[in-house]
């Protein structure tokens, strides 16, 4: 790897039971069995899992104890799985410093994301970790879809439909990975990609898309029209068929990456520097606006009010009798340093004290 070469971050997000840890788990082996070995830097976001069936470099668990967020918050288990994040992610610029400390001398960064995919999709926690990574990693976001389960019409479509979202949320590389050939082969899903045609007729001969009197149900017409749209979907996605049992389909896997890699410098970047030139540039223009509306409303104010506006002006040479009043600082009093701090006097029982040189009143 060239000194300059920066590590690939591959984020791995699947619905549960996709086979998403059995994948990181096969890819990492991938990588250790290359010649010469190319370990990868393994990061595992899943707070609840109980077997991590790869060697994590930093786990989410080490950091938090789901069954202690559980307690100490009185959650369920999906508001502690988001917890444990939000709560990691606070820590998360450590977890860069370890990250960048490593970016010579790894080629590539995994991450399993928490097995309640929404939880790292639709949370701030999973927003700001996938940002925080991919601007500065090359990233590239791994899709695991069930493809045994996504044989039915319906299954793919929302599967499908689920990635499109994240897609246009990161805005990032994206590749996916349909998981499981060995159970089934991935061709037909190519085919519904490749053919929107063909999926409408998988749809039109898939039983529970017609009704009692064969007319096509609600589901069956909305999703004739949402292939349409996934169809420009299609078009810019990248899929390969991998099997993490077998590990057919590793070696097609990391040559999307490579490509992914490529996507990023040439459309992520020069977009994620577009993005932060007009946040700035916006930022820059509100704060002019305000400054001119604060001045324009002082000058209207001034006008309406020419005599307060007179005595309001800063004079330099009051400015310095005050200052020769108080010395020009704001005297911070100690009370503790008072001869008998907050002590009680009764005036009529007072007697006079060896270190005081005040003369107290006496009763008459
Ligand atoms: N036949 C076959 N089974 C697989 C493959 N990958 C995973 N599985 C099985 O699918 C099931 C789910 O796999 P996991 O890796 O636990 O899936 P996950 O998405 O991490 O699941 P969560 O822990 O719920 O997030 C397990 O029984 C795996 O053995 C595969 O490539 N082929």
């Amino acid at each position: 790897m060239s000194a300059t070469k920066k590590p690939v971050c591959i984020i791995a997000i699947g619905m549960a039971g996709s086979g998403k840890s059995t994948f990181v788990q096969r890819i990492n082996a991938h990588l250790h069995a290359r010649i010469p070995p190319a370990p990868p830097y393994v990061l595992n976001l899943d707070p609840a899992v109980t077997n991590v069936p790869f060697e994590a470099n930093i786990d989410i668990r080490d950091t938090v104890d789901y069954h202690e967020v559980m307690k100490q918050y009185n959650l369920g288990p999906n508001g502690a799985i988001l917890t444990a994040l939000n709560l990691f992610t606070t820590k998360f610029d450590q977890v860069l410093d370890l990250v960048e400390k490593r970016a010579e001398s790894v080629d590539y960064v995994i991450v399993d994301t928490p097995g309640q995919i929404e939880i790292f999709t639709w949370s701030a926690s999973g927003a700001i970790i996938t940002d925080a990574v991919a601007s500065s990693l090359p990233t590239v976001i791994a899709y695991i879809v069930d493809t045994p389960r996504a044989t039915a019409p319906a299954t793919f479509m929302s599967n499908m439909l689920y990635a499109c979202s994240i897609l246009y949320k990161t805005k990032l590389p994206f590749i996916v990975v349909f998981n499981k050939i060995d159970a089934q082969p991935h061709d037909f899903a190519l085919n519904w990609m490749q053919d929107f045609e063909t999926f409408q007729e998988a749809l039109a001969t898939h039983r529970s898309t017609t009704d009692d009197e064969g007319a096509p149900t609600y589901m069956n017409s909305l999703m004739n029209s949402m292939s349409l749209v996934l169809d420009e979907f299609y078009k810019h996605l990248k899929s390969v068929g991998v099997s993490s049992v077998t590990g057919d389909g590793v070696s097609e896997f990391f040559e999307a990456v490579e490509a992914s890699r490529e996507e990023y410098e040439k459309e992520y970047l020069p977009e994620l520097a577009r993005m932060r030139a007009q946040r700035e540039a916006t930022l820059q223009k509100q704060k002019e606006e305000s400054t001119a509306r604060m001045l324009a409303d002082l000058a209207v104010d001034r006008t309406r009010n020419p005599r307060s506006a007179l005595q309001d002006r800063w004079n330099p040479q009051e400015e310095e009798d005050e200052e020769d009043d108080d010395g020009g600082e704001l005297n911070i009093i100690d009370r503790s340093e008072e001869p008998w701090p907050g002590q009680y006097v009764d005036l009529t029982q007072a007697r006079r004290r060896e270190d005081s040189d005040m003369a107290w009143p006496r009763p008459t």
